[in-house]
């Protein structure tokens, strides 16, 4: 306790400076490279994963807002966080050009060292997949009980995906979503349902906010998979066929998570729009 008051005193004493507020020395202290040398690109590889794993945080941030101001019927609200969130995937999708710089030969040259460590391990990543509706009981077992990954993934696992708070929140402002759709096993995959397109042609053919809403989830839902596009060229032009260190057999495997949607509904309507 006495420790506690010495530090905040200490605090208190101190003008807050960048490097204090930002903690920017304890930030810079955590790129470890592990090849000999090192290897010069290793660094980019460590700096780039660790800035996605920022923006995973900043994603699953904005996605509370998005969920609460759904829940307050606050569409204006709602759309300001799709907004952040799109422009945030925008840039995970550029990102990809930085990693492109680095060629097979650089990173074949440290790509030992990375032994069994792959994305497939990124809970953050999983949590936001289960967040917006791609939940996987394999995936979730992935992660060791009492880990840190686990617990995030569990707290993703248990709670409705984004398309039922936004079922839920249009319910609450009239729209006829089905009650068999409201009252659904939330952990359950949900690959569309017939009454809730009916109900969403509607929305569209209304205008306003809420078809609004509709066509900025279409753009998360396409800047996601544009995301894991980008993703899968880069392996094939770094690995090529080789299998992944995450034992998968490589891009062959990441071509096969290629244009699943996440909102299944919203693309089953286009035609009748
Ligand atoms: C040279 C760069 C990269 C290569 C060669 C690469 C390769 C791979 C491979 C082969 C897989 C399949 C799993 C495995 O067997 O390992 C994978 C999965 C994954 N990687 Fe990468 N990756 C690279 C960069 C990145 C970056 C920068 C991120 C950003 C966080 C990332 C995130 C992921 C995620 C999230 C998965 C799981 C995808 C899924 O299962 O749908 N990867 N990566
Ligand atoms: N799975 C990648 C290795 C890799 O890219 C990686 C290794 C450690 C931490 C994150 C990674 N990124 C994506 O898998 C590979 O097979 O080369």
């Amino acid at each position: 306790m006495r420790g506690n008051l010495q530090a905040l005193a200490a605090m208190a004493s101190k003008p807050l400076t960048y490097s204090h507020y930002l903690r920017i020395d304890e930030l810079l202290a955590l790129q470890s490279p592990r090849s000999d040398g090192p290897e010069h690109d290793e660094m980019l590889f460590i700096v780039i994963h660790q800035v996605y794993e920022l923006w995973f945080k900043q994603l699953l941030h904005e996605l509370d807002a998005l969920e609460q101001a759904l829940g307050a019927s606050a569409l204006d609200r709602a759309l300001s966080s799709l907004r952040r969130m799109l422009t945030i995937l925008k840039t995970l999708v550029s990102q990809v050009d930085i990693l492109e710089t680095m060629t097979p030969l650089s990173f074949s040259a440290f790509r030992t060292r990375l032994e069994a460590a792959s994305g497939f391990q990124s809970a953050q990543f999983r949590a936001l997949e289960f967040r917006l509706g791609h939940k996987r009981g394999e995936v979730l077992a992935q992660h060791p009980a009492g880990s840190a990954g686990r617990a995030l993934l569990q707290q993703a696992w248990d709670a409705p995906p984004l398309f039922d708070h936004v079922l839920r929140s249009l319910s609450a402002q009239g729209h006829a979503v089905p009650e068999h759709v409201l009252r659904r096993d939330v952990t359950a995959a949900y690959d569309g349902d017939g009454a809730v397109q009916s109900m969403l042609v509607g929305i569209y053919r209304q205008g306003g906010l809420a078809a609004q809403l509709c066509e900025r989830l279409v753009d998360l839902d396409e800047g996601l998979q544009e995301w894991r596009y980008r993703h899968v060229k880069m392996v094939e032009r770094t690995i090529g066929t080789l299998p992944g260190t995450g034992g998968s057999t490589g891009a062959g495997y990441l071509r096969s998570t290629l244009f699943r949607p996440l909102f299944p509904d919203l693309w089953a309507i286009r035609a009748q729009l």
